[in-house]
């Protein structure tokens, strides 16, 4: 059974009279990459205060690694990571001076520290720059020491907000496959709060859709896209070569009656010579088989994926914050 690592009931957060966070219930699972998405003022950093019990709820719960984050706000920094968009270090200190010393902070003996260090600093790519002053690291360096910096107290939990802004788009690729695998082959269960709907879809098993302080739905893509497009959660679409002795109308009309009369077709619409085709569930070959089987030429047949870009856009339609992302 999935073991929750994060467990939020009814978690609140009002300043004045105005509700930032909502009666939110959501559970991360151990070992997760949970992708956290929604427009500026969502609620996400607001959450992540109170997970880390830097921030007080004013109703709810939230529990991190089995522990009250708001009544025992220590035991949890000491089992979570957490790497904010920019985060701060001694810039006279190299980036190895700067990992022990977060290292002594967390009462690590110094030969312990020192290994763990070094080994870090190897496994984020910063073993050439670690005798260098941070204050000459570049932003992408600088994010790599962060997780470094997050992985000395060897966390359980990960929560980082934004860690690839302003890092070119190699270092992205490294970044995010270091998280990939210290969720795989660590077992640490990583919270990723970005408005980069690619990377997040690239590296998350499930995300939560946040808005105005409420958690508008949260799963995997499949998931998300099948809730999002019930009627058309697969999506064929279908172009056929003209065939002599039989008019481009009538061949299209032909076609368009049969495609509809196919079992878990809901409907068929014809799109510049496409004809898009929403099913109930994947019956690609039934409809490529038919269409031969009718004396048609098929010359392109493609089934589409909802991506997080269409189910992000769909949910944040018509609304007035229109879901801006960065
Ligand atoms: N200390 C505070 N006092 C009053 N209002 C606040 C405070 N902190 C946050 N808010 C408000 O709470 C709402 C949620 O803010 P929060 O920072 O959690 O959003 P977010 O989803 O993290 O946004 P972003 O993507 O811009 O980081 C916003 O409307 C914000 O103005």
């Amino acid at each position: 059974m999935e073991q929750s690592i994060i467990e939020l009931k009814g978690l609140t957060k009002r300043y004045g009279t105005f509700t930032a966070v909502n009666h939110l219930d959501l559970s991360i699972n151990k070992g997760e990459v949970f992708g956290l998405l929604g427009p500026n003022g969502a609620g996400k950093s607001t959450t992540i205060l109170m997970m880390l019990g830097l921030s007080e709820p004013s109703g709810g719960s939230v529990k991190v690694c089995g522990i009250d984050a708001t009544h025992d706000p220590i035991a949890v920094k000491r089992r979570v990571g957490y790497l904010p968009d920019d985060i701060g270090f001694y810039e006279n200190y190299t980036g190895l001076e700067n990992l022990l010393y977060t290292a002594r902070l967390n009462s690590l003996p110094d030969d312990i520290a020192m290994s763990r260090a070094t080994k870090l600093l190897q496994r984020v790519g910063l073993d050439a720059q670690a005798n260098k002053k941070t204050g000459k690291y570049s932003r992408g360096m600088r994010q790599r020491l962060g997780l470094a910096d997050v992985l000395i107290k060897n966390p359980e939990v990960i929560i980082l907000d934004e860690p690839t802004l302003g890092i070119d788009p190699q270092g992205v690729r490294e970044f995010l496959d270091l998280i990939v695998q210290l969720s795989r082959e660590e077992g640490i269960t990583v919270l990723l709060s970005s408005h980069h709907l690619h990377q997040v879809q690239q590296v998350c098993d499930r995300v939560g859709l946040f808005v105005g302080g409420k958690l508008l739905a949260e799963g995997n893509i499949p998931q998300l896209s099948a809730k999002l497009f019930p009627d058309e959660a697969f999506t064929i679409s279908v172009k056929i070569k003209s065939a002599a002795g039989e008019s481009p109308e009538a061949q299209h009309q032909r076609l368009l009656n049969i495609l509809q009369s196919i079992p878990g077709v809901i409907n068929v619409r014809a799109n510049d010579g496409l004809f898009l085709i929403g099913c109930l569930r994947d019956i690609t070959e039934v409809i490529a088989k038919t269409i031969v089987d009718n004396g048609f030429g098929l010359v392109h047949l493609h089934q589409k994926e909802y991506g997080l870009d269409d189910i992000y856009h769909r949910y944040f339609e018509g609304r007035e914050d229109n879901g801006k992302v960065n």
